[in-house]
């Protein structure tokens, strides 16, 4: 079982460390677009010496060479996990993977498909898809698939549809979850820990759950054998 990632999703450098501090064992942590745009490369290898695995979570879309320049950098560090957005179409994709894998054959590239605080009505109205959610999550899959990446990053809810329709090795990395005590916040597709664990993911993403928790480490401690499946 996989341990749940947990996204720290902080501005600086002194709140990782004040937050990594409160733990005595190793974590796989998530690295977003905030904590990298205003700390840098730096803060990637200073978490990779204190012994935690990493998800680099910076969902690149840009014009393949792009990405693929971008993610040739992101192999050097020594990350377990990226990703790219499906939406950046196949080239972008294959592009993104082979170059990242050149430097990192072991780690694992995968693309977002919909975002889990994207609702029906977005896809329909904003995005003006002609297809529904559950189905562009599927498209943007077997894209993924076909452009030679690991996984996507999904719902829950998605995780079953995905491994039977594209494969049980496609991994299934979801955030959105959430227990009844917590507040959704900008989520909408969300799902509990055990709920995400009976439905097939691959790896749970945990943020503020944990990270504005009075508690961190009990609540992390909670999550992960929710999602083990320890308090049954
Ligand atoms: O579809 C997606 C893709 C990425 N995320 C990221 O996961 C965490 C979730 O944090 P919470 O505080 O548990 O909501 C966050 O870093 C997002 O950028 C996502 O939520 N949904």
């Amino acid at each position: 079982m996989t341990k749940p990632i947990i996204a720290l999703d902080f501005n600086t450098f002194d709140e990782v460390q004040k937050f990594l501090g409160q733990f005595d064992e190793s974590l796989y942590v998530k690295v977003g677009m905030e904590l990298y745009m205003l700390e840098g490369r730096n803060v990637i290898k200073e978490i990779r010496a204190m012994g935690h695995d990493l998800f680099l979570d910076l969902k690149l879309h840009d014009i393949p060479n792009t990405v693929a320049r971008t993610m040739a950098g992101l192999g050097k560090l020594d990350v377990q996990m990226v990703n790219v957005h499906a939406r950046g179409g196949s080239e972008m994709m294959r592009r993104a993977n082979l170059a990242f894998k050149e430097h990192n054959p072991d780690g694992i590239c995968i693309a977002v498909t919909e975002l889990t605080s994207t609702n029906e009505n977005m896809v329909k109205n904003e995005l003006r898809s002609e297809i529904s959610l559950e189905e562009s999550v599927l498209n943007l899959a077997a894209l993924t698939k076909q452009a030679g990446l690991d996984g996507v990053v999904s719902s829950p809810l998605e995780s079953p549809l995905i491994h039977k329709k594209i494969g049980e090795n496609f991994v299934t990395v979801t955030p959105g979850i959430r227990m009844s005590e917590n507040r959704n916040d900008d989520q909408v597709r969300i799902v509990t820990p055990e709920h995400a664990r009976e439905l097939g993911s691959n790896y749970i993403v945990v943020g503020r759950p944990i990270t504005q928790s009075h508690n961190p480490v009990e609540a992390y401690h909670h999550i992960k054998s929710l999602w083990e499946g320890h308090n049954e």
